[in-house]
C-alpha cells in the first residue's frame, strides 16, 4: 500500500477533478450495495427493575438538540517543534482564514502538487468546521468550547462521544489527556464532574451498570464482591503497581518503557484553579448519582479490557474481550470492567493504570505513538434513593476516544508497525464509511437507506450507539502543519469534511414525544376503545411535545406498549405494501426497458443485416465485373493469339508445296500448329524432338534398306546363310530401334496432348479434340497397313531364304564360277542391266518375287499415294510434314510391338 488509505473512501488525489471544499463533498457510493442493516437503536422505557434482571433505563434528551443540528467538528492545529522549524517543515501549508474557514495549500515537494502540476488535482483546499483552534490554543480553551457543556449534558442525562482524528504525531493523545500540567479534556471532564456532583454522590454500591446501557441491581454478597474488587483494583493503583502485560503482538519491551516513561513524565495535574468553577445547580432535586468508569483498547482489532486486574505477578498473555448484542440488539463489550469513582482523582488514577495497559510503540513520526484506538467512558447512574430506593432513573455516558493515527503504511519499517498501521487505517477507514453512510441516508430521506457498515470494525461497532440516536458525537480534528505530511493532513481533512455534513442522531426526547403522540392519536385508538379512554386520560396529563415518559403511570405505559405493538403492526404492513407497490413498479418498468431494449436490438439487428446484404452484392457484383472483364480481356487476347496464328499458318501453308502433305496432316496442320503457338515453349520443344525422330527415323530408315541392298547383292555370290542373318541382325536393331521411336512417339503424343488440353481450355477445345481424334483414326489406319506391311516383309524374307538356298544350289551345282561375281562392284553392267532396276536387284530375284510383291515393299519406304511416288527420297526428308514422318515411322515398326489401337489413342484425349 502505497498511500495511507482515505478513511472517508474518497477518490485520491489523482482522481480529484475540482477545487475541493469540505462542505460539498459528495460522498455516494461509499457504502456496498446491500441490503439495509436495522442499525435503529431503540431506547426502550422500562423504569421497573427487579432484583435480578437488568434494568432498562430511558434515556431523556435535553432540550436544545434537535434532530437538524449538524455533528460538531472541531480542528485543532498543533504549534510547530523548534525541530520542526529547524527542519524546514514550516512552509505555510496551513492557513487559517478565519474562525471556521481553513485553506491548504500544497507544499512543492508534495504528491498534491505533483498532481496539481499534471492538472489532476487542485493545490489549494478549502474546508470548513464548526470551530478552527489555532497552535496558540490552550488546553483550558479548548476544553471550554467542546468538552464543558458535553458534561453538563451528561449529567442532565444524554450520552456524549468526543473522538479526536487525525494522522499519527497531531496531538490527539496531547488533545485528550494533556501533558504535565496542561490537563487534557478528559482530566478536566473528570474534575468538572465530580465538582459538579459534590454533594450528590451515591454512597452505596448497590448498583452498577452493565451491558449496554442497563442497571443492574446487586445482592449483597454481590455488592461485597464488587467491593473487593475495586479495593484490589485501588491498591494496584495506589501502589502504582508496573503491570507489564504481554499483548501478544506488540512485544514487552516497548510497552514497558513507555509504561515507564508515563509514570515519569506524564502526570497531568488537576488543579482546581484550572476550570471555571460551576455548581450543581442545574442537577435534579432528590437525584444521587454514582459514577463508574471502564477503559479499553482495541488493538489490531481485539478488544482489551485495559483495567483488568492481574491475578499474578507474572506477565501474560492478555485476555480479549468479546463484543455481544443484548435483546434489542445494541452491541455493548461483554465482561467489561466497570469501576466505581468518587472522586476526579481515583479515576484520573484508573486511567493512568490503564495506559500502562495500553499498546504504544515508537513510530518514526512519534516516539509515543497510540497503536490502539482507546475508549475511556464514564457511566453516571441518576438515582432518587429516597422516592424509588434500590432503581435507576436513568442512567447517562460520556465516552471519550483517543483513535490511533492514521500513517502510511510503506513508511513503516517493522512488520509488525506495518500490521498495526494496517489495522488502524482500516478501521478508520470504516468509520469514515458509516459516516458517509450516515449522511447519505440523512439527505436523501425518500430514498431507501443505504446500509450503514457499523459491523464492518469493532471501532465502528462499539461506537454505533452515538451515530443511532443513543446520544450525540463531536470529533476533534487534530493537523500537524508539517509540510512533510502534508498528503495524509489533507486526507485526514477529508475525512472530517464528511463529519461536518453530518446530522445528530434523533434524540430520545423526541422518541418520547413520538410515543405520546402516537397515544393521542385519535385514529389509533379507534380500534380499542379502552386504550382511547385511557390514553385520553393520558394527553391530559402530557404537556404536549415535551411530555416525559416517565410521568405516565403503568397502566398508561402499558397501553401505550399496545398502542406501539399495533403500530408497529401497521407501518410493517404499510411498508409491505409499499414494498410490494416498489416491486411491480419497478418489475413493470423493467418490462418496459427491456421490451424497449428489445424493439431496439431489433431494429438495430434489421438495419446491420441490411446493411450487411447491401454491402455483400456489392462486392459481389464488383466481383462479377471484375470477372467479367478479366475474362473478356483474357479471351480477347486468345482470339488475338488465335488469329495471329491462323494467319501465320495460312502464310506457311500458301509457302508451303501442297503436294508433299498428306490429305490428313493438311486438314489437321494448321490446328496443330494452332496448338504449337499457344504454348510455344512447349510445343518447340516437341518440334525439336519430332525432328530428331524425323532424323533418326531417315537414318534407319537408309540403315534398313542398305543391308536389304546389300542382302540382295550378296545372296547370289556370297554365303547367302551369314549374309542373311547379319540381315536379320540389322533389321532386328533397326525394329528395336523403331519401337523405341514409337515409344518417344507415344510420349510426344502425350505431351501434344496435355498441350492441347492447355490450349483447349481456352480456346475452340472441342474442335481440337475432335481434330486429334480424327488423327487417331488415320494413326490407326497406318498403323493397320503397318501389319500389312510387317506381314509382306516376313514374306520377302522367307522368300530371300529360300532364294538364297536356291542360290546355293545352283552354286553347287555350277562351282566354276566365282563366287565374286554377283557382289562385286564391277559387275557387269549387262547383267544389271537386265533386271531393269539398278545394281542392288539381282536378275534372279526380280524373276523369281512375285509381282504383287514390290509395292509392297516399296511402300515401306515411299509414300503410299501413287501421284506422289514420283517425288524423291531427298524431299521426303525436307517437306514431308512431321506428322506424315512419324505415320511413317509407325509403318516401319515390327509386327511384335505393340501398336496403339485407336480406342485407346482416343481414350487420352
Ligand atoms: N497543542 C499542542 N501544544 C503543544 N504540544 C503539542 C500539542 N499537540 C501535540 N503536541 C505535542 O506533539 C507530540 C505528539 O502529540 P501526541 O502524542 O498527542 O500525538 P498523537 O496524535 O496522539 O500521536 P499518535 O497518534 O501517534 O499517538 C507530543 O510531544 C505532544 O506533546
Amino acid at each position: 500500500m502505497a498511500l495511507i488509505l482515505s478513511p472517508g473512501g474518497f477518490p485520491s488525489d489523482e482522481e480529484e477533478i475540482a477545487v475541493f471544499e469540505s462542505t460539498a463533498a459528495e460522498l455516494t457510493g461509499l457504502t456496498r450495495p446491500r441490503m439495509p442493516e436495522i442499525s435503529m437503536i431503540s431506547p426502550g422505557l422500562e423504569t421497573h427493575t427487579s432484583r435480578t434482571e437488568p434494568v432498562r433505563l430511558d434515556r431523556q434528551g435535553s432540550s436544545d438538540e434537535g434532530s437538524t443540528e449538524k455533528v460538531k467538528v472541531y480542528l485543532r492545529i498543533r504549534p510547530l517543534t523548534e525541530g520542526e522549524k529547524a527542519m524546514g517543515e514550516e512552509q505555510g501549508c496551513v492557513n487559517i482564514q478565519n474562525e471556521e474557514t481553513l485553506m491548504l495549500k500544497a507544499p512543492k515537494d508534495s504528491q498534491n502538487m505533483r498532481t496539481a502540476e499534471r492538472g489532476i488535482s487542485q493545490s489549494m483546499h478549502k474546508f470548513s468546521f464548526s470551530k478552527i483552534f489555532g497552535p496558540e490554543t490552550t488546553q483550558q480553551q479548548f476544553y471550554e468550547w467542546t468538552m464543558k457543556k458535553m458534561v453538563k449534558d451528561v449529567l442532565q442525562g444524554e450520552n456524549r462521544l468526543l473522538y479526536t482524528y487525525g494522522v499519527t504525531n497531531s496531538g490527539k493523545t496531547y488533545t485528550i489527556q494533556g501533558v504535565g500540567r496542561e490537563a487534557g479534556l478528559l482530566p478536566r471532564a473528570l474534575v468538572s464532574v465530580f465538582r459538579k456532583l459534590q454533594g450528590h454522590l451515591y454512597g452505596a454500591m448497590d448498583m452498577k451498570p452493565v451491558m449496554y446501557q442497563d442497571v443492574r441491581q446487586l445482592n449483597p454478597g454481590e455488592v461485597r464482591a464488587e467491593e473487593i474488587h475495586s479495593l484490589f483494583a485501588f491498591v494496584i493503583i495506589y501502589l502504582c503497581f508496573v503491570t507489564v502485560w504481554d499483548s501478544g503482538i506488540a512485544g514487552l519491551s516497548a510497552t514497558s518503557n513507555i509504561a515507564t516513561q508515563l509514570e515519569d513524565s506524564d502526570s497531568v495535574c488537576l488543579e482546581p484553579d484550572s476550570l471555571s468553577h460551576s455548581g450543581g445547580d442545574e442537577l435534579e432535586e432528590g437525584v444521587q448519582y454514582s459514577v463508574w468508569v471502564s477503559f479499553y483498547e482495541i488493538y489490531n482489532e481485539f478488544l482489551y479490557d485495559l483495567l483488568e486486574a492481574p491475578p499474578s505477578l507474572q506477565p501474560r498473555k492478555r485476555a480479549t474481550l468479546r463484543l455481544s448484542d443484548d435483546k434489542q440488539g445494541n452491541p455493548y463489550v461483554k465482561d467489561l470492567t466497570w469501576i466505581q469513582v468518587r472522586s476526579a482523582e481515583e479515576a484520573w488514577r484508573i486511567l493512568r493504570a490503564g495506559r500502562r495497559n495500553q499498546s504504544f510503540a515508537s513510530t518514526h513520526l512519534n516516539q509515543n505513538s497510540s497503536r490502539s484506538h482507546s475508549i475511556f467512558s464514564i457511566r453516571v447512574l441518576h438515582i432518587r434513593p429516597e422516592a424509588d430506593p434500590g432503581q435507576a432513573l436513568r442512567i447517562s455516558e460520556l465516552t471519550v476516544c483517543d483513535l490511533a493515527g492514521s500513517e502510511r503504511c510503506k513508511d513503516q519499517r517493522n512488520g509488525e508497525r506495518m500490521k498495526e498501521a494496517n489495522n488502524i487505517n482500516t478501521s478508520l477507514h470504516t468509520l469514515g464509511r458509516c459516516i458517509a453512510a450516515l449522511r447519505h441516508n440523512q439527505n436523501n430521506r425518500s430514498r431507501p437507506p443505504q446500509v450503514v457498515p457499523f459491523r464492518d470494525s469493532k471501532l465502528t461497532r462499539v461506537l454505533q450507539g452515538f451515530f443511532c440516536g443513543r446520544g450525540s458525537s463531536s470529533m476533534v480534528v487534530n493537523i500537524n502543519p508539517c509540510a512533510s505530511i502534508y498528503d495524509e493532513t489533507l486526507q485526514a481533512l477529508k475525512f472530517s469534511a464528511i463529519a461536518t455534513q453530518l446530522v445528530q442522531g434523533p434524540c430520545t426526547k423526541t422518541r418520547v414525544a413520538y410515543i405520546l403522540s402516537l397515544l393521542r392519536e385519535p385514529a389509533l385508538r379507534s380500534n380499542d376503545s379502552t386504550v382511547m379512554e385511557e390514553g385520553d386520560s393520558v394527553v391530559e396529563d402530557s404537556d404536549g411535545e415535551d411530555g416525559d415518559a416517565t410521568m405516565l403511570d403503568t397502566e398508561a405505559l402499558l397501553q401505550a406498549i399496545d398502542v406501539l405493538k399495533r403500530e408497529v403492526q401497521r407501518q410493517r404492513e404499510e411498508r409491505e405494501t409499499l414494498e410490494a407497490n416498489v416491486r411491480e413498479e419497478v418489475v413493470s418498468e423493467m418490462m418496459e426497458v427491456i421490451s424497449r431494449m428489445q424493439n431496439d436490438f431489433s431494429e438495430t439487428l434489421e438495419t446491420e443485416r441490411a446493411l450487411m446484404e447491401e454491402r455483400c452484392e456489392d462486392k459481389i457484383n464488383n466481383l462479377q465485373k471484375n470477372l467479367k472483364k478479366y475474362y473478356s480481356q483474357e479471351l480477347e487476347e486468345r482470339d488475338q493469339e488465335i488469329e495471329a496464328l491462323t494467319a501465320a499458318l495460312e502464310k506457311k501453308k500458301e509457302a508451303e508445296p501442297a503436294s508433299i502433305l498428306v490429305p490428313q496432316a493438311d486438314c489437321e496442320g494448321p490446328r496443330r500448329s494452332q496448338r504449337l503457338a499457344v504454348q510455344p515453349g512447349e510445343l518447340s520443344r516437341m518440334r525439336a524432338e519430332l525432328d530428331q525422330c524425323r532424323a533418326e527415323l531417315h537414318a534407319k530408315t537408309q540403315g534398313m534398306v542398305t543391308p536389304r541392298l546389300l542382302k540382295l547383292q550378296l545372296t547370289i555370290p556370297g554365303p547367302t546363310g551369314a549374309l542373311t542373318n547379319a540381315a536379320d541382325r540389322k533389321l532386328e536393331e533397326g525394329q528395336r530401334r523403331l519401337r523405341q521411336l514409337r515409344h518417344d512417339l507415344h510420349r510426344l503424343g502425350s505431351n501434344l496432348q496435355s498441350g492441347e488440353r492447355a490450349c483447349c481450355r481456352n480456346t475452340g477445345g472441342e474442335r481440337l479434340r475432335q481434330a486429334l481424334t480424327a488423327a487417331d483414326e488415320t494413326l490407326a489406319k497406318q498403323d493397320q497397313i503397318l501389319v500389312e506391311l510387317q506381314n509382306g516383309l516376313m514374306l520377302v524374307k522367307a522368300d530371300l531364304r529360300r532364294k538364297a538356298e536356291s542360290l546355293e544350289r545352283i552354286q553347287a551345282a555350277r562351282p566354276q564360277l566365282p563366287p565374286s561375281g554377283f557382289s562385286s562392284s564391277t559387275a557387269t553392267p549387262a547383267s544389271c542391266k537386265k533386271r531393269g532396276h539398278g545394281p542392288a536387284a539381282a536378275p534372279v530375284n526380280t524373276e523369281n518375287q512375285p509381282p504383287e510383291k514390290r509395292p509392297f515393299f516399296q511402300s515401306l519406304f515411299h509414300s503410299r499415294t501413287p501421284s506422289r511416288k514420283c517425288k524423291t527420297h531427298s524431299l521426303e526428308d525436307t517437306h514431308v510434314t512431321p506428322y506424315s514422318r512419324i505415320l511413317r515411322s509407325r509403318q516401319q515398326s515390327p509386327p511384335p510391338s505393340p501398336v496403339p489401337t485407336p480406342r485407346s489413342l482416343r481414350g487420352k484425349y
